[in-house]
C-alpha cells in the first residue's frame, strides 16, 4: 500500500447534514414518467424551519464496510429493495467515480462500502413530507461526501429521483419546481423564487390531526388520479400554469391575499381530483374539514372599510393526509393559536408543551396555562358559540413554525449519527 493509500484509509470521510420540510402551495400531483419521477405540473412550495422540523442524516465511507447500509429511525431498512435509495445512492457514486478517474489523487470513495444513519425529528410517512427532508438530506450528504461539483439544482434532480417533493427541499425560502418537457428528465428540477429573508412575516402553523402512516401513499394516489380522474388534465393544462405565474409575483410581492387565496384553491383542487380518482381518495377527515370552515370565518370576520371585501388574514393546505398547514402572518398567529387549541383540545395522554409549545413566545405564563381552556382575546372570542369543540385528541399537536434555509451541513464532530465503528449510535433490532 502506497503512503497515499495509507494515509487515505486512515482518514474519516463523513458527513452530517440536516435538510428541511417543504409544504407546496401549488401542489404536484401526477407523474409523466414514475421511474424518473417527472411531473405532470409544475409546483411550487414554501421551506418550513429546521429548528422545528428536520431530517438528520449522516453518511461516511470507508474500505471497511463490506456494503452499504442505512438505518431510518434507528432500524436498518434494505437498500437493495428500494428503487428510490438506489437512484439517489448509484448517481452520486457514478459521478465521484467520474472525479476519481480524472484524479487519481482522489481517495477511491466510490468503490467504498457506504454507512447511511438517518433520524427525522417528526412522525414519518405521516403527510408531513418527511420522503422530501430525507431524500434532501441524502443527496445533499453525499454530494457533500462525495465533493461533488453539483449546484443546487443539480442535485434537486437527483433528490427529485428519491421522491418529487424532495427535488424542493434543496432549497430555503419560496422554491418552485419546473415540470421540464426532456423525456431525461434533465429540465425537470427546483430552484428558488425567493430566500426565507424575503418574507420573515410569513409563518406556518401545523396541525398534526393523525400522525399514523395514511392508508393511500402520495406515489400510488397520484397514479391512480393520471389514469382515472377526468378533471385532473384540465388542472394540469389550465389551472396550474396560471397559478404558478400568480403565485411567484404574489410572493415577490408579498401580497398575503393572494398567496392565501391561491394557497387555499390548490389545495382544494387538488383534493377534489383525489375525490375525481376512481374509487375516491379520502384524505381529509372531519377534523380536517372543520378547520378548512374554522379558517374561512375567520377571514370573513374583518372587512376592509376601504373595499368592503373581507380581509385574508389565513390560508390552509392539506397534503396526501388530514394534517392542515396554515400559513398566516406572524401577527394573525397569536389568535390562531387560540381558535385551533379551543376547538381541538389536546390529547388527554399528552403535557401541554408536547401538543402545542409556545416556541415564538406570543403568551404569557398565565395566558398558555388557559390555552385550549378558554378564547380570551376579544377579537376571536365570538368564535365561541360559531362552532362546536372536538373530543380531546382530534388534533395531536400544534407545532408554530416559520420560513427557513436550505439543508445544513453540520460540521461538530458530536453532531455525527455514527459512532466510531460506522454504526448508529442509536439503534433499534
Ligand atoms: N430520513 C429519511 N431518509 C430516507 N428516506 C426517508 C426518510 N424519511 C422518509 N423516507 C422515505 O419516505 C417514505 C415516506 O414517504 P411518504 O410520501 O409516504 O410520506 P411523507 O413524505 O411523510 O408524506 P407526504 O409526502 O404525503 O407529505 C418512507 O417510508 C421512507 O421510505
Ligand atoms: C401531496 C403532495 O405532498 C405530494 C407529494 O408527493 P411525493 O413527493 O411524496 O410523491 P413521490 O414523488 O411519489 O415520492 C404535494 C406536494 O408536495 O407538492
Amino acid at each position: 500500500m502506497s503512503e497515499q493509500q495509507k494515509q487515505q484509509t486512515a482518514k474519516v470521510y463523513e458527513v452530517t447534514v440536516t435538510a428541511p420540510v417543504n409544504i407546496a402551495v401549488i401542489k404536484y400531483w401526477g407523474k409523466r414518467n414514475k421511474k424518473l419521477i417527472l411531473p405532470t405540473n409544475p409546483s411550487l412550495s414554501c421551506t418550513l424551519s429546521q429548528d422545528h422540523l428536520h431530517t438528520c442524516t449522516t453518511v461516511r465511507a470507508s474500505p471497511t464496510f463490506d456494503r452499504d447500509r442505512l438505518w431510518l429511525n434507528c432500524v436498518e431498512e434494505r437498500i437493495e429493495a428500494s428503487e428510490r435509495l438506489l437512484n439517489c445512492i448509484t448517481a452520486t457514486r457514478q459521478l465521484r467515480a467520474e472525479l476519481e478517474s480524472k484524479d487519481p489523487s482522489l481517495a477511491p470513495l466510490s468503490k467504498w462500502g457506504l454507512h447511511i444513519c438517518s433520524q427525522n425529528n417528526f412522525p414519518t410517512a405521516a403527510g408531513l413530507a418527511s420522503s422530501a427532508s430525507g431524500y434532501a438530506a441524502l443527496v445533499s450528504a453525499l454530494a457533500k461526501l462525495f465533493e461533488l461539483p453539483l449546484s443546487e439544482e443539480d442535485q434537486s434532480k437527483i433528490a427529485r429521483t428519491g421522491s418529487g417533493s424532495a427535488c424542493r427541499s434543496m432549497f430555503g425560502g419560496f422554491v418552485a419546481w419546473q415540470a421540464g418537457e426532456l423525456d431525461d428528465g434533465g429540465d425537470s428540477f427546483s430552484y428558488q423564487v425567493a430566500p426565507a429573508t424575503h418574507w420573515p412575516d410569513l409563518h406556518a402553523l401545523i396541525c398534526v390531526v393523525s400522525d399514523a402512516k395514511k392508508g393511500v401513499s402520495s406515489t400510488s394516489g397520484m397514479q391512480t388520479t393520471v389514469q382515472t380522474s377526468e378533471l385532473f388534465p384540465t388542472r394540469c393544462r389550465d389551472v396550474v400554469p396560471q397559478r404558478m405565474e400568480a403565485m411567484k409575483r404574489a410572493i415577490l410581492d408579498r401580497d398575503f391575499e393572494t398567496f392565501a387565496t391561491i394557497t387555499m384553491k390548490d389545495s382544494n383542487q387538488f383534493h377534489a381530483c383525489c375525490l375525481d380518482t376512481y374509487p375516491p381518495i379520502f384524505y381529509l377527515n372531519d377534523a380536517s374539514r372543520a378547520i378548512i370552515q374554522l379558517i374561512h370565518a375567520f377571514n370573513n370576520q374583518k372587512v376592509d372599510p376601504a373595499t368592503g371585501k373581507p380581509v385574508i388574514r389565513a390560508a390552509y393546505t392539506f397534503d396526501a393526509g388530514p394534517n392542515a398547514v396554515i400559513y398566516a402572518p406572524k401577527g394573525a398567529m397569536r389568535e390562531l393559536v387560540q381558535l385551533v387549541t379551543y376547538f381541538f383540545p389536546k390529547p388527554i395522554d399528552r403535557p401541554s408543551q408536547a401538543y402545542y409549545s409556545d416556541q415564538f413566545g406570543l403568551f404569557s405564563e398565565s395566558e398558555y396555562a388557559r390555552l385550549g381552556s378558554d378564547i380570551y382575546d376579544e377579537s376571536v372570542a365570538e368564535f365561541k358559540d360559531k362552532f362546536s369543540v372536538f373530543p380531546p385528541g382530534a388534533v395531536r399537536r400544534v407545532i408554530h413554525t416559520s420560513i427557513g434555509d436550505g439543508p445544513r451541513l453540520l460540521t461538530s464532530h458530536s453532531s455525527s449519527l455514527l459512532n466510531d465503528a460506522g454504526m448508529p449510535k442509536r439503534a433499534r433490532d
